[in-house]
């Protein structure tokens, strides 16, 4: 096993550097570049020397003996001075070193899945973690990262196991007769492990948006004051104005972080039928855009017919509303007026749609509970046939097992390492 190192913290300039080292070898190497180890687990200051006995860098060593580490294995980390030249004499100084190389992206991470310090669910939240922008794409990470997954999956798992033994005990029992009917039990376990994956998958949809972001669609007739508006919530002039009609013809979006939301704001072309070939293809994005969104708000007068129509939590607001004398439901970019109350409607909105989310989190995970529920509806078919076909249901109930046992990597799924990995920076 090579000793791998990399520097764990971003390239360039900064107050500390932070270089990782994980291996065989690792303590060894950090014997000879800086002394005597500190103990387990603590650190101490000592002058770094590269081969020629000249001191690179006075620094923190700090010692993590494996597999009580990150990785699992024997682990020291430098925390440096931020300089682009220190870092440069050290990571040169480490590849001297036999059986030792540089880290490839996230193989710090796929050592502690390899050494089951993490499950594979718990190396997703920490790729989301690292990627994380806002509050909510945090607080979902870590959430992930924490391993709550890996033991929900272990509930369901023992309740389809003991499914499955209940099934294969009466098999066993064929030739006599049956001591007692299983059948009820076996629903019972069926239908609750059934209805906990499908609110799982549920909640995958919204886990999805909280990463991605959610998309918020302004649309309204032309010049209701939509790029006006976009402009006002972005606090940046991001889309033209003008009191042409038709001005906007792409959707332009603006990513913003909306109360710890990710959210990323649409202006489109105002609706109308038009003549002009480009405004009309613009009209025709901002339809098919605005459906696809989470949520769309409105500027439109009373009255007004649209080419498109509110759904149920849709935000439907009179445009100009400092020109209009009845401005309760009304907003205004130039203004300023209603902006915050709006901000306050989309926040609200999202968050309580946001508040569905559980444990599964990824399209991964999503593709994995939904193939479980099918194995689980075909046993519930199989069941009905009788007796006679409860091997067959133990044996599609471990189809089950299996596709939940993907979601935290206990098979194989070595293809699905590198896709997962390949998100990773060096030195994590
Ligand atoms: N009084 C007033 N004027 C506004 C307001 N919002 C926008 N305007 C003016 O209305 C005109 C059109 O504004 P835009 O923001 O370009 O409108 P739009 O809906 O994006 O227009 P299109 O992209 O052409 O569909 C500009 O002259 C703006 O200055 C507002 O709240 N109050
Ligand atoms: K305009
Ligand atoms: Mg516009």
């Amino acid at each position: 096993m090579d000793t791998i190192f990399a520097q764990a913290s971003a390239p360039g300039r900064a107050g500390v550097a932070v270089i990782r080292i994980s291996g065989p070898q690792a303590f060894a190497i950090a014997h000879k570049i800086s002394g005597k180890q500190p103990e387990g687990r603590t650190s101490v200051l000592r002058n770094l020397q590269n081969a020629a006995g000249e001191v690179i860098d006075q620094a923190l060593v700090l010692s993590f003996p494996g597999p009580n580490s990150f990785t699992g294995e024997d682990v020291i980390e430098f925390q440096l001075h931020g300089s682009i030249a220190v870092v440069r004499a050290m990571l040169a100084t480490l590849s001297e070193f036999p059986d030792t190389r540089i880290a490839e992206a996230g193989e710090f991470t796929r050592r502690a899945l390899e050494n089951e310090k993490l499950d594979l669910a718990q190396v997703e939240g920490l790729a989301d973690l690292i990627e994380a922008e806002t509050e909510a794409q945090r607080k979902q990470a870590v959430r992930v990262l924490s391993g709550h997954l890996g033991a929900r999956v272990e509930d369901w798992r023992k309740d389809l196991i003991r499914a499955a033994a209940l099934l294969e005990a009466t098999i066993d029992f064929a030739d006599e007769e049956v001591p007692i009917d299983v059948t009820p039990e076996v629903n019972d376990l069926l239908t609750k492990v059934g209805a906990e994956l499908k609110a799982e998958i549920r909640g995958t949809h919204v886990a999805e948006r909280v990463r991605s972001g959610f998309e918020v669609a302004i649309i309204g007739p032309p010049n209701a004051g939509k790029s006006t508006l976009l402009n006002a919530l972005a606090g940046r002039d991001a889309a033209i104005t003008s009191e042409l009609a038709g001005t906007t013809r792409d959707v332009i979006e603006v990513r913003m972080d909306l109360g710890g939301l990710p959210v990323t704001l649409l202006d489109t072309a105002g609706l109308r039928d038009s003549e002009d070939q480009i405004e009309a293809i613009g009209i025709e994005r901002a339809i098919e855009r605005s459906k696809l969104a989470d949520l769309r708000v409105f500027l439109a007068a009373p009255g007004e017919s649209l080419m498109v129509s509110p759904e149920a939590e849709d935000i439907v607001l009179v445009p100009k509303a400092d020109l209009v004398s009845d401005s309760e439901n009304g907003v205004s970019g130039k203004t300023g007026q209603g902006v915050s109350d709006l901000i306050a409607r989309i926040q609200t909105t999202l968050s309580k749609r946001s508040s569905g989310v559980g444990l599964a989190t990824h399209e991964r995970h999503r593709v994995a509970l939904e193939q479980a529920v099918s194995c689980l509806a075909e046993v519930d078919a199989i069941l009905t046939r009788g007796p006679d076909f409860y091997d067959l249901a133990a044996e599609e109930l471990r189809f089950a097992i299996r596709a939940l046992e993907s979601l935290v990597g206990r098979i194989d799924v070595e293809n699905l390492l590198d896709e997962i990995f390949t998100s990773f920076c060096v030195g994590k």
